[in-house]
């Protein structure tokens, strides 16, 4: 495979009405100077504006600021991001907009599924708008409808919380709804909005563990807590100081992700792999993973560091997998035995 940088894309969800089309429009029509191709991805229920008219034929257009928007059906957004590489040129980055009620794990599966995709396209991270009004009823209802269970999965994934609409909560309760979202979610950056006035650059570059991302204000951020709201709903931060193993640690997450599935939504880390002066970025989705090089370290202090997000996860377990996967410990090491596909293949 070839070096060439693959192109960055964020997956944006967020429960109905909290304020996703807002920052969409903002993306599509402000003067920011970043060329980003917007994929909605399903398209019909709110106009982004009124005065624009999409015939069947067009699928992409053309927008002022230089931006483009793309509007896809969800099985069509392998289609569409095919098209979008032959006009690669003409935008720097890819912004996916899911449905509110959308799950949106197959979105960002789709990145690590499809062959030509992968080497093209990689997922940057997971942004989550959250209606800083109506969000503690939602994670409060019993999910016997669903809802209460999606909006918490989509606080559990996201990489950056958009904490939207706090023009209509005093801060007071601003501040209680995000200790809420960290108790969810003790890693993601809570980013504070109105009408999505959130600067573009905090919401697109999060790069996310390449450490080439701005680092977003968060006030909110917490180090290293782990004990979240819903005792089986966890989040557990990782970190050793020795070198790993690349084979040991491939072993560990595709023995993970194969047999708790259905338990770790969401794994992401960087590795300080032995004898490589590059981070490695790993990130994984309910069954796939992927481990790839990212920027050197330089002078920075080396460690891996891994994030788990999922239910029923116990930390000294997974504290002692990751500790054997240091590199003259590794008991593991057959990385054929790996059942869930990787794309360590761009090693
Ligand atoms: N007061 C207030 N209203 C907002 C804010 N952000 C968005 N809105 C309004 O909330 C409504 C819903 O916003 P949208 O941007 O359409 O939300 P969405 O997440 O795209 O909604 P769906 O398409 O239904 O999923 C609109 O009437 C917006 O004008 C905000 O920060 N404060």
């Amino acid at each position: 495979m070839g070096n060439h940088a693959k192109i960055p894309v964020t997956v944006l969800t967020g429960f109905l009405g909290s304020g996703k089309t807002t920052l969409v429009n903002r993306i599509l029509t402000a003067d920011h100077r970043h060329r980003i191709a917007v994929i909605e991805n399903e398209f019909g229920d709110i106009p982004i504006d009124n005065a624009l008219v999409l015939s069947g034929d067009e699928e992409i257009i053309e927008m002022s600021n230089g931006c483009c928007l793309c509007c896809t059906a969800r099985t069509d957004l392998i289609d569409i991001l095919r098209r979008l590489l032959e006009r690669q040129d003409r935008f720097d980055r890819v912004l996916i907009e899911t449905s509110g009620m959308a799950d949106p794990n197959p979105v960002a599966q789709t990145f690590f599924v499809d062959e030509e995709v992968a080497a093209n396209f990689e997922l940057d991270g997971i942004v989550t708008m959250v209606d800083a009004l109506h969000v503690d009823a939602h994670i409060d209802e019993v999910a016997d409808n669903g809802v209460g269970a999606h909006v918490t999965d989509q606080i559990a994934f996201a990489d950056r919380v958009i904490l939207n609409k706090t023009d209509l909560v005093s801060p007071s309760k601003a501040d209680s709804v995000a200790e809420r979202i960290r108790r969810v979610n003790s890693t993601a950056d809570i980013i504070r909005s109105s009408y999505a006035d959130v600067d573009v650059a905090d919401v697109l570059g999060i790069g996310a563990f390449t450490g080439a991302g701005r680092n977003a204000e968060d006030p909110d951020r917490m180090d290293g807590g782990t004990h979240l709201h819903d005792p089986t709903l966890v989040s557990v931060e990782l970190e050793i100081e020795d070198d790993v193993d690349l084979a040991a640690v491939e072993s560990w997450v595709a023995g993970l992700l194969r047999d708790r599935d259905e338990d770790v939504y969401r794994i992401k880390g960087l590795l300080s792999l032995v004898g490589d002066p590059r981070r490695f970025v790993l990130q994984g989705i309910h069954s796939m993973f992927e481990i790839t090089p990212g920027t050197p370290w330089g002078g920075d202090r080396r460690s891996t560091r891994v994030v788990l997000i999922g239910r029923n996860l116990d930390r000294e377990e997974l504290s002692r997998d990751l500790r054997s996967c240091a590199a003259g410990v590794a008991a593991f090491g057959d990385p054929a035995s790996c059942g869930a596909p990787s794309a360590t293949g761009t090693l």
